[in-house]
């Protein structure tokens, strides 16, 4: 997961590959609630989705005293025992709706005389209604209170009234807010429906009904059968019981395979064989967000389904715009609004008012996003339209993402933009709601343009602070790092087990050696042909062979292609000697760190005197100063500025200080022009 300020997406050019994805979270959430209802029973669940809505609701029911063993992507849940419900419990349901609105429902039943649970959520949860369920629970005999404001969460919940629990069979509610409300009120009533049948009729049209369809799914899964009269009045009845189903597998998440349809239909390019396979969801989903793929084809996108898997390649380009009733797709259809801007016309989504009360207000944020980029864009109470920019409009911008997932992962897709203009994704973060590593996945599956790769260089004389500057800027960014420097150590370990002398008549057998390493570094540990030899390469005998190899220019030939390779998405930040001058020359942003000799003695000697070698400040010093005039003499890539190289010197600056200047200049030299223009530096 990338948990940074923001991340550039580099210019994309295309994508093809297989994905696996994680979990539903619509699935993850019913299951392990209804797992938790079947009291004393042990249910086991694989392939749940781990991600913050369903931490949110498994510490809840942790809280509430549910015996609960997680391994990886299965969970063992024993349901819980209402006798020993804790007396309080305050529950931070974060922002997700498949757990504030089923705990409160269930809670609201479950909460005996003496108990009092409050059930709570991030700012945003508190802007988001509940008081359609509120009201439905009340006819029961519910005791809810309001903490702030009336309609919405925080919630305090106390014993219902018995008498009026069983007087009153039939319930009504609202169901044009939010489908999850009488999701929330089908779990729950199976709590009570012992000796009588229970009731639920909807009031006004029932909003995104495919959701109440999974419900209904897994309720028969858990042992309850649900009478649905025409999406209108649905039936409990007398005797229902939870009973647990054993085992049961969670499908993958059919709304974030939206993601990777799009990235199918905007970039896998069938003559070149490309395709985007994602296994774990198909055809026979009970997931309505499925049905994203016929609005998909509809666009000009190909899709093949199996039973659990789709296969997408780009059909029709420019793709064709669409109108269309998004009711039934709420989540997915934001994922069509982003495919507009590569369709040619305005594609129009309508019946979406859902829209407004979700992560965010999803339209106003469509709107404000997707004009950043140029598109043309207008919206009203429930539908927004789409068109595309005019070639010559698109415009660089950096997405706020408003602590929407959906935002973020609809916005990466923006990439593939004809103009390649940049697309930078804030907080890219809150894509840990339902799919932690969308990112990670999209990386492995795209290609970017050609040098589209931003590649930052930090290139400076020995103890300059290279090293550490480069992790502590690529960290910020999320971005990879090259380590050139230990690049040229570990071609002189492999030079010395290979039984070679490291001297320039050698030139032709060394640079074989450095073009044949095979590599892999892993954090502390750096592999030659599996063995780590962090050790070796550390040492004194390593340093001074490291300094032999790497004035061989047949050797710094051969390691070239190998460096340039590092350049992968998102991004690199390569340190050391000659990366803006050689390796990379046309990196967007070029740092020449530099220090005093004094300071940059100092620092060495500080560091070495903590490890506990016996070493004097002033030979240190001596030492630096004639390896300076060697790197800035030497015929092979001499150490000195690029022409174009920022240069920093950081004799009085912290790390922390030495970084920012970085990721300042980073801001503006990427794009920088138009992120200004638009107050998002
Ligand atoms: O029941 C569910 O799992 C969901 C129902 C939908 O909400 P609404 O019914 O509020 O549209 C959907 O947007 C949400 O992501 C998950
Ligand atoms: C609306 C969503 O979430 P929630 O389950 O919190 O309603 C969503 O995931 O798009």
């Amino acid at each position: 997961m990338f948990s940074i300020p923001f991340l550039d997406i580099a210019a994309l050019q295309s994508a093809t590959g297989t994905v696996q994805l994680p979990g539903s979270k619509s699935i993850s959430n019913r299951v392990l609630l209804l797992a938790a209802l079947c009291e004393g029973q042990t249910t086991v669940l694989h392939d749940v989705l781990a991600s913050d809505d369903t931490d949110a609701m498994l510490t809840a029911l942790q809280t509430l005293g549910c015996e609960i063993e997680r391994q990886a992507q299965q969970v063992r849940i024993t349901g819980l025992d209402r006798q020993s419900l804790p007396a309080q419990a305050q529950l931070h349901l974060g922002n997700a709706g498949t757990a504030m609105r089923p705990l409160t429902a269930a809670l609201a039943l479950l909460v005996g005389p003496g108990q009092a649970f409050e059930l709570t959520g991030v700012a945003r949860m508190q802007e988001r209604p509940i008081g359609d369920l509120v009201d439905a629970l009340r006819q029961l005999g519910c005791a809810i209170d309001y903490l702030k404001n009336p309609g919405f969460p925080p919630l305090a919940l106390r014993a219902a009234d018995p008498q009026k629990l069983q007087a009153s069979g039939s319930i009504q509610i609202r169901g044009d807010v939010s489908s999850q409300f009488l999701t929330a009120m089908l779990m729950a009533l199976p709590l009570v429906a012992k000796e009588r049948d229970y009731v639920i009729e909807v009031v006004g049209e029932l909003i995104s009904k495919p959701y109440i369809a999974i419900t209904l799914n897994l309720l028969a899964r858990f042992g309850i059968v649900v009478r649905n009269d025409n999406w209108q009045r649905f039936t409990i009845a007398a005797g229902s019981r939870y009973q647990s189903p054993g085992q049961l597998h969670v499908e993958a998440d059919a709304s974030s395979a939206s993601y990777l349809v799009a990235l199918g239909g905007i970039a896998s390019d069938p003559a070149l064989g490309q395709a985007i396979t994602i296994e774990g969801v198909g055809e026979d989903s009970i997931q309505g967000d499925i049905r994203f793929i016929d609005a998909a084809r509809q666009m000009g996108v190909h899709v093949e389904t199996g039973p659990n898997w789709l296969r997408v390649q780009r059909g029709q380009w420019p793709l064709k715009a669409i109108d269309i009733d998004g009711n039934h797709i709420p989540d997915a259809a934001m994922t069509l609004a982003v495919m507009a801007l590569y369709a040619e016309g305005t594609t129009r989504i309508t019946n979406i008012a859902s829209w407004r009360v979700k992560e965010t207000d999803r339209i106003d944020a469509m709107v404000n996003e997707l004009s950043k980029l140029g598109a043309v864009v207008d919206s009203g109470p429930d539908w927004i339209s789409v068109a595309p920019p005019a070639a010559d409009a698109w415009r660089s911008a950096s997405i706020a993402t408003y602590d929407d997932h959906r935002v973020a992962m609809c916005f990466s897709l923006a990439a593939f933009n004809p103009a390649s203009v940049a697309v930078r994704i804030e907080d890219p973060r809150c894509v840990g709601k339902t799919f932690p590593d969308y990112f990670e996945a999209l990386f492995a599956l795209a290609q970017p343009k050609p040098n589209a790769v931003p590649v930052i260089c930090i290139d400076g004389p020995s103890a300059s602070g290279k090293g550490t500057l480069a992790a502590h800027v690529a960290k910020q960014l999320g971005f990879h790092v090259l380590d050139s420097g230990a690049l040229y150590r570990v071609a002189g370990v492999a030079a010395r087990q290979r039984g070679l002398d490291i001297a320039p008549e050698h030139a032709p057998a060394l640079a074989d050696v450095a073009r044949s390493l095979q590599l892999v570094f892993d954090g502390e540990r750096v592999l030659l042909d599996g063995r780590d030899v962090a050790a070796a390469m550390r040492s004194d005998a390593g340093s001074r062979d490291a300094s032999l190899i790497s004035a061989i220019p047949a050797v710094r030939d051969a390691l070239l292609q190998w460096q340039r390779e590092r350049a992968a998405l998102p991004g690199l930040v390569a340190d050391g000697r000659d990366m803006g001058t050689v390796v990379f020359p046309d990196a967007p942003l070029k740092v020449f760190l530099t220090a005093s000799a004094e300071h940059r003695a100092e620092r060495r000697y500080k560091q070495l005197i903590s490890q506990g070698f016996d070493v004097k400040l002033a030979s240190l010093r001596e030492e630096l100063e004639a390896r300076d005039l060697r790197d800035t003499t030497r015929a092979v890539a001499p150490l000195k500025p690029a022409v174009d190289a920022k240069v920093l010197d950081n004799s009085d600056l912290s790390v922390a200080e030495a970084t920012e200047q970085v990721l300042q200049w980073w801001r503006q030299a990427y794009a920088g022009a138009a992120f200004a223009t638009l107050g998002h530096d």
